[in-house]
């Protein structure tokens, strides 16, 4: 019988899943029912130094295709994250702790938020979210080459433990090259690709009106709308960076098949979002036991024997 299992920043899975950070983490109730579910691993809300209560609602909805969202990153504040999990960390001390995600509003706090991980007893994963594109006023710091460069050369002037970066959609070759460039030159343990695909535009036609308040109604769009900017993503990076530099594939997750389809570009974690909001938790037994069926059908024994060897036309 094949095995989901796998290896990821020295630890060990039993499947790939995992929510994508916004989605079932905001509360501690939010988390302890990722916890309880069937997914591999799990990852707080984007925190950020305190509490924020993020943009007027509605803020999130569900739309035929995905999502359009823009929450402006409400969030309980780091603290209220960091005790759940170091409280996880001791209550379950043979688990892998969750993973905590952090979002500055400018490098400044960044380096905060990172401080307070390296300072604290959290033995897990971080996750750096440069890629919000929700907050007013606050351009994606990952569209700024140079303040990306200068982000990740002060935070590793100190913080040694595990730690990824939440990357926007990228839509250029001359932006791969330049982006993995960047990212090839630190000791980052993976990048996660995609975020949502920011500032788009969903309208009801009965009301002839957008459906989301913030900024007008622009927001950030996830889910099957997405999927093909997400494999080629996923694809861009996995074939740029250095190999120690792993891939956490998100975007458009919906079936065991999409899942296989960000494997087979290089993804070695999977996050889901929109369908994740949509179905609850019950999601993660659902496409495990379909991807699966997959690597059975296909005579796989372990996503070790096709991640990354998507074929190109030769
Ligand atoms: O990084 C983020 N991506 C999103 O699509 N939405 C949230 C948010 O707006 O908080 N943050």
């Amino acid at each position: 019988k094949p095995s989901l299992e796998v290896e990821f920043c020295g630890r060990l899975y039993e499947n790939p899943l995992m929510n994508a950070s916004g989605v079932c983490c905001m509360t501690t109730d939010d988390l302890d029912s990722m916890a309880r579910s069937r997914s591999g691993a799990f990852i707080t809300k984007s925190a950020t130094s305190t509490d924020r209560a993020g943009n007027p609602e509605p803020r999130y909805v569900t739309v035929p295709l995905g999502s359009i969202n823009s929450m402006g990153l409400p969030n309980k504040g780091i603290e209220y994250y960091l005790n759940y999990v170091l409280d996880r960390q001791k209550r379950f001390p043979s688990e892998n702790p969750p993973f905590m995600s952090v979002a500055g509003m400018g490098i400044d706090e960044n380096i905060k938020l990172l401080n307070i991980i390296q300072d604290s007893e959290f033995s897990g994963i971080t996750e750096l979210n440069l890629s919000c594109p929700n907050v007013p006023g606050k351009p994606q710091v990952a569209y700024d080459f140079e303040l990306t460069d200068r982000t990740l050369k002060s935070v590793f002037q100190f913080f040694t433990k595990p730690l990824g970066v939440k990357l926007p959609p990228f839509f250029d070759f001359a932006h791969f090259d330049d982006m993995a460039s960047i990212l090839n030159k630190y000791p980052l343990a993976y990048v996660n690709c995609i975020n949502s695909v920011g500032n788009g535009l969903y309208i009801d036609v009965e009301k002839e009106s957008v459906v989301i308040k913030p900024k007008d109604g622009f927001g950030g769009i996830g889910g099957e709308y997405i999927k093909p900017t997400a494999l080629a993503n996923v694809r861009a990076f996995y074939t740029r960076l250095n190999e120690n530099i792993k891939i956490i594939g998100t975007g458009g997750i919906r079936t065991g098949q999409d899942a296989f389809e960000h494997l087979l570009c290089g993804a070695t974690m999977l996050q889901i979002g929109t369908e994740l909001q949509n179905e609850g938790t019950g999601i993660f037994e659902r496409i495990n036991t379909e991807l699966l069926q997959i690597l059975e059908q296909k005579g796989y024994q372990s996503i070790e024997d096709f991640r990354g060897k998507l074929h190109s036309i030769t």
